[in-house]
């Protein structure tokens, strides 16, 4: 079993990701690792921390000689902004934020929950997510994230292959696929700046090369379209998560919903093993498993909770009403969570391929897959 766990605050010594299960014998480049963190530290409305951090990844167990050893691997991101042991704590709760709920729950302060409930922690989220792409790129499997909506503002993908939309979103500020849209809605984003206010907006998320039978039918815990959602919400502020058509199928008859099946033997031999949709409305999922088409999931991320303008709350210590406190913050932070849900979707899918194929060794599992593959086609 593949799995993973963080530890850090957000203005600790360090981040910490543990990745148990990881197969022996696949490669890691630590750059590739390094470009996602750069990534994720980016995109248009950032705040002032993102100038004071480089993240890159120490891999401190796990590999030798640039392998995996089937040990588990920890992934260490070293905060340059550590300062905790200085800080003070938060008097008045920020609405949106963990502040609240956690000092009442835990009978402390606001900074011991702020600390932990901070995005901070995705950068190594990340890290173990793009580790995880180095297992799916030896199955041919592509993971591709990309910003559709920033504050109600549509940014309706431009048509093209994987490599040219790759290309013009790794052009564009917001990470979207279509430049043309970047300077009105990067406008939008300097109005909130201005204003005091925050954004949020839309995510997809694209998986290619998936085969059949990710996932089972069989036990809620293991359906693939479940873990995916749980991974995806747990992403700090997302509020809304969507498989294939999502929340629009149940607006619709059964006849404009469900994909017809098809068969094209020339397709026979690639991951789909010539079962064609002409749609692909179940964002490649059914009954919890992949089903040889695309894996397609949209997130829904809410505007930043602390706003320069900040909103009416109650000073915890003398219970009057007074403004949130505000210290520094991200206008809109879309495009970096466009990053995390990439990778935390990367992850879930690599948990996925190792439950079906074995998690001791890649070859093995190479192996495993060429034989489901050959016994699937001759079903
Ligand atoms: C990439 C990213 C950056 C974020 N930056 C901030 C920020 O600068 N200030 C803030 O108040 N919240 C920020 N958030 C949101 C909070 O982390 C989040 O709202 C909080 O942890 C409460 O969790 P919830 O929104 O899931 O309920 C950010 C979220 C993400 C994904
Ligand atoms: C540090 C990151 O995001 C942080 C996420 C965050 C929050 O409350 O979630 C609050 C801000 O922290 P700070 O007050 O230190 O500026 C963001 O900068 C990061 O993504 O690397």
């Amino acid at each position: 079993m593949l799995r993973y766990w963080t530890a850090g605050e957000s203005h600790g010594k360090t981040l910490i990701a543990l990745v148990d299960g990881f197969p022996a014998g696949v490669t890691i480049d630590t750059d590739v690792i390094d470009v996602e963190l750069k990534r994720r530290q980016g995109g248009y409305g950032r705040g002032g921390r993102q100038r004071i951090e480089t993240d890159k990844v120490d891999v401190r167990t796990g590999v030798w000689h640039g392998m995996t050893l089937g040990s588990p691997i920890a992934l260490e991101v070293v905060n340059r902004d550590y300062k905790l042991e200085r800080l003070d704590d938060l008097p008045r709760p920020r609405p949106g934020h963990g502040d609240l709920t956690g000092a009442i729950k835990f009978l402390g302060s606001i900074r011991g929950i702020l600390e932990r409930a901070s995005a901070r922690e995705t950068a190594v989220r990340v890290a173990a997510g793009a580790l995880a792409k180095q297992l799916l790129s030896a199955f041919d499997i592509t993971v591709f994230g990309y910003v559709t909506e920033v504050g109600g503002e549509e940014i309706k993908p431009v048509e093209g292959t994987l490599d040219e939309l790759r290309a013009i979103r790794d052009k564009s500020e917001l990470y979207g696929l279509n430049l043309e849209r970047d300077p009105a809605i990067k406008a939008l984003i300097d109005r909130a700046g201005k204003d005091g206010d925050t954004l949020g907006g839309i995510i997809e998320v694209r998986v290619d090369g998936v085969p059949f039978g990710l996932g089972t039918h069989a036990q809620w815990d293991r359906k693939l379209d479940g873990r995916l959602a749980q991974a995806v919400m747990a992403v700090q502020a997302i509020k809304g998560v969507e498989i294939g058509m999502g929340f629009e199928a149940a607006r619709r008859p059964g006849s404009q919903v469900h994909d017809p099946i098809h068969y094209d033997a020339s397709k026979k031999e690639t991951s789909s093993l010539g079962y064609t949709r002409p749609t692909n409305n179940a964002g490649g999922l059914e009954a919890g498993m992949t089903n040889g088409q695309p894996i397609v999931i949209r997130a829904a991320k809410k505007p930043i909770s602390t706003l320069a303008k900040p909103l009416e709350s109650i000073n915890l210590d003398t219970k009057e009403p007074e403004e949130a406190s505000y210290e520094r913050s991200d206008v809109c932070a879309i495009s970096a969570a466009s990053v995390i849900v990439e990778n935390v979707v990367a992850f879930e899918v690599a948990c996925a391929v190792v439950d079906k194929f074995g998690g001791d060794n890649l070859p093995e599992m190479l192996g495993r897959y060429e034989l489901f593959l050959k016994m699937a086609r001759d079903r």
